[in-house]
């Protein structure tokens, strides 16, 4: 059975680009499903409404959490996790989504405005788990950018949505670096040569030579990463670089 993905929004031509490229394949080839569903098509009133003022004042419009609930009653199997991106949210890593990938599929709440009533969160908690989430410190017109992103990065860990399955295994962050650099032909351009170790064909040498790069890179890029490392992810070589 295909992994399944829904998404509610009020703006769901925001979330075409699902339908392209690699997911659309695997959408395709049945390993994936993608539901995109209106909001508004759960209001009841003439002006579709979905959003109030806040209560206790403070500037902009809360969604309202009636239509919400009537969605996601509609939508989301019961069990099935509710993703809500939020910047108020826990991080989203690739430690997430490889635990997300790894269940039947995922329900996403798009909030605008300033947020969806925190009633709903609450409600949906009833039936299955519920993650807020933020896929980075900085604020968005609402979620949909941010479910493009986890979208993409849960769906290519799913076995067969990438050709290349250990394209997927070598990844940054899929053993807490950051990758190295990468390189291909020609091997000297425009005066800037390709590193000689990796045209040696000594394949111990390439890879102390790929492991070093990427702890170098880390420590000078991501020194957070570094000190989130388990104490054993560093051997006595790493301490050397
Ligand atoms: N950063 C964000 N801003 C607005 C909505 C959602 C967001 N996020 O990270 O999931």
């Amino acid at each position: 059975t295909p992994y399944r993905v829904d998404v509610v929004t009020i703006f769901p031509e925001y979330l075409a680009p699902l339908r392209q490229s690699l997911l659309g394949k695997a959408a395709e080839r049945g390993l994936v499903a993608i539901g995109v569903h209106d909001l508004r098509r759960w209001t009841d009133d003439v002006h579709r409404t979905v959003d109030d003022a806040p209560y206790g004042g403070g500037p902009g419009m809360v969604m309202r959490p009636e239509p919400w609930a009537r969605a996601l009653e509609a939508v989301r199997p019961p069990g099935t996790r509710l993703v809500v991106p939020t910047p108020a949210g826990r991080s989203f890593t690739q430690a997430v989504a490889a635990e997300w990938a790894a269940e039947p599929g995922l329900v996403f709440a798009c909030g605008r405005y300033e947020g969806i009533d925190q009633r709903v969160a609450d409600w949906a908690a009833r039936h299955g788990p519920v993650s807020e989430v933020s896929i980075g410190d900085y604020v968005l017109a609402g979620g949909e950018s941010a479910v493009l992103v986890m979208v993409e990065a849960v769906t290519r860990l799913i076995p067969g949505v990438v050709g290349n399955r250990e394209s997927v295994e070598y990844d940054s962050h899929a053993d807490g670096l950051l990758e190295g650099p990468s390189y291909t032909r020609p091997a000297s351009w425009r005066g800037l040569d390709v590193p000689p170790v990796l045209l040696s064909g000594d394949h111990a040498a390439i890879a102390r030579w790929r492991r070093a790069e990427s702890l170098r890179r880390t420590a000078a890029r991501r020194p957070d990463l570094l000190a989130a490392l388990p104490e054993d992810a560093l051997g006595p070589a790493d301490r050397a670089v």
